[in-house]
């Protein structure tokens, strides 16, 4: 009996059977005699570049990977800048917004609400299990910057995979992406026929809750060498499961952490150049977050680590941060605020609400703007020409997703700048010429992160993702520039090496959680403590090799098409 997955419809009823296969049908026709694989690579990259509209290229490919994984992997390989645009941001934003009208097969689990009370079912029917190693799972309730989709979430968890196999080589039957159907308070998605989710609202937080928790359970009993990716839940759940969850599972949450890692590390490398061009010291920066959601705090969480490195304590790197939510800038005597702001919230600023963006850019002066807000345009002409003003090299990144939600375009912020601006946007922008100099538009997204974070940690069978791992991934990345992309003044390294980036991040990732498990001053609690041991020791080989062979080590571990 083989299992075939099927997904459930509008009434949400069981979407897993375990069903016998009917015989398969006899081929319909048979390769001619000079066919040749090399040639159908060709082929298949002419019918996928024959299409205009980037929608069409992400089913051409989808269809591809169902029909000949190997090709699909190696056209992405051979070709990274070119298909991450289609099977990751900022095509899979429209693939999400579209899914239940262009969805052909199932790809992934769909659990439900419905299901609880017998996850543990669910999971134990997929195949490959034995194999599980990485699932990206979303609740589809904060997609990119595009909000609640509910099961229309499943492509970025379906994408992010595909970059754990391309970009870090991941077994694909190692990967499960999953799409949690816990309702959707998306009333279009409601009122739409084809809709594959849910008809229902979203369930509430204590219902959820009880949900999550026999999910993560029943994961960890089905798979035990799995990670889980949180992915795109909204920010209170993200913040909220990272913390519940994190102390007894091997998880991590890519949009608080990953983004965290991707984004210190292209400050590192910004910072680098801004402070060669003015001189100041690292520890002179300040930094202006414009949104205040899982992702600004998580970035903000990590650039304190950037400024404790320098040698600052936690409260005086704390002083160098400022955040501006949908009401202005956050402190502490304009009243109540979610949880995950307080932290941040100014307490030596008492004066009436800052709202106006340029005039916080003023008050602050900061030489670092980051942009996670989702809001298109916010960094217009006067933001950036303040940013200019104040700093030689202004550094500059609006990292929201997908890119119509760029808090500014590549080209405007080198026009306002006079070239001058160190720039990185969460999708990617083309190159731009300026002044006869052809200026790189770094890509701060996740993307370079998760894929080697992930796979060190499967590698080390970390039984837990420690902050220390986290930042040896964001300092791994920094470090790993050659000549050619430091004298180009790139800020992330090109895509074409993301195996190469990737191989060394699991590297630094895995180095540290050895020390981790050595250092008594362990910052996590005695369980994650323990747990963290027993995984790690499991590997105690690779704590003999150097880091030349642990490296070799990694990238033999590594899945090629
Ligand atoms: N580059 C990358 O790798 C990543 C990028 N992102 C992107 O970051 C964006 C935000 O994600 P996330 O933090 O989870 O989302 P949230 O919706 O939780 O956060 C958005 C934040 O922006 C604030 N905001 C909204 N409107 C305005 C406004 N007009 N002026 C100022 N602030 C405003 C919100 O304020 P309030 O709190 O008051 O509502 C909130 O703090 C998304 O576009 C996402 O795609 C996310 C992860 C990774
Ligand atoms: C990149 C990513 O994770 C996001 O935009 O949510
Ligand atoms: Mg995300």
């Amino acid at each position: 009996m083989t299992v075939i997955l099927t997904p459930y419809w509008s009434d949400g009823t069981q979407r897993l059977k375990a069903e016998p296969q009917p015989p398969q049908p006899p081929p319909r026709g048979h390769f001619p005699a000079a066919y040749d694989d090399a040639l159908h690579a060709a082929r298949c990259l002419a019918q996928l570049r024959s299409k205009d509209k980037p929608i069409e290229k992400y089913i051409y490919l989808s269809q591809l990977k169902h029909a000949n994984e190997n090709l699909f992997y190696r056209l992405c390989l051979a070709h990274m800048a070119e298909f991450t645009p289609i099977i990751y941001t900022p095509t899979v934003g429209d693939a999400c917004l579209q899914h239940s009208h262009i969805f052909r097969r199932p790809e992934g689990l769909y659990i439900s609400i419905k299901d609880k009370g017998k996850v543990g079912e669910i999971l134990n029917s997929w195949p490959h299990k034995s194999e599980a190693r990485i699932s990206v799972v979303t609740d589809g309730s904060r997609i990119l910057g595009l909000g609640d989709l509910g099961v229309n979430g499943m492509p970025i968890s379906i994408g992010k995979l595909s970059l754990y196999i391309a970009g870090a080589g991941i077994r694909p039957s190692s990967t499960i992406p999953i799409c949690l159907d816990l309702g959707t308070n998306n009333q279009e998605y409601l009122d739409d026929p084809l809709y594959l989710g849910l008809r229902q609202s979203r369930v509430s937080d204590e219902v959820m809750t009880e949900f999550m928790k026999e999910f993560m359970f029943a994961m960890s009993r089905a798979f035990p060498k799995l990670l889980v990716q949180f992915e795109d839940f909204s920010t209170e759940h993200a913040f909220y499961y990272l913390d519940s969850f994190r102390h007894r599972y091997p998880v991590f949450n890519d949009d608080v952490q990953g983004t965290g890692a991707v984004v210190l590390s292209g400050f590192l490398n910004a910072a680098k150049l801004s402070s060669g061009a003015s001189g100041q010291p690292l520890t002179s920066h300040r930094i202006l977050f414009l949104g205040a959601g899982s992702a600004g705090v998580g970035v903000a969480m990590q650039l304190l680590s950037f400024f404790k490195l320098q040698g600052l304590t936690q409260e005086e790197a704390r002083h160098h941060i400022y955040l501006v939510d949908s009401k202005g800038l956050i402190f502490d005597s304009r009243g109540p605020m979610a949880d995950h702001k307080k932290y941040f919230s100014r307490k030596d600023y008492n004066g009436p609400p800052l709202t106006n963006l340029t005039e916080i850019i003023e008050y602050v002066k900061p030489t670092a703007l980051f942009g996670l807000s989702t809001i298109k345009g916010a960094f217009n002409q006067d933001v950036i020409e303040a940013m200019a003003a104040h700093n030689a090299r202004p550094i500059i990144f609006p990292l929201s997703n997908p890119v119509r939600l760029s808090e500014c375009e590549f080209d405007d912020a080198l026009r306002w700048t006079n070239g001058r601006v160190l720039f990185a946007s969460g999708s990617p922008f083309p190159d731009a010429l300026w002044e006869g100099k052809v200026h790189y538009a770094g890509q701060g997204n996740n993307m370079y992160i998760f894929p080697g974070l992930g796979l060190g940690s499967i590698l080390c069978r970390a039984s837990a993702v420690t902050d220390a791992m986290v930042e040896a991934s964001s300092l791994g990345l920094a470090d790993s520039l050659d000549e050619d992309e430091r004298d180009s003044e790139l800020l992330y390294p090109r895509l074409n090496r993301i195996r190469e980036i990737s191989a060394y991040i699991a590297m630094r990732v895995i180095r540290k959680a050895q020390e981790e498990v050595r250092d008594p001053n362990y910052a996590y609690n005695i369980e994650a403590y323990r747990r963290a041991i027993q995984g790690v020791d499991r590997n105690s080989a690779l704590r003999s090799l150097g880091d030349a062979q642990l490296l070799t080590y990694v990238t033999s571990k590594m899945w090629n098409p």
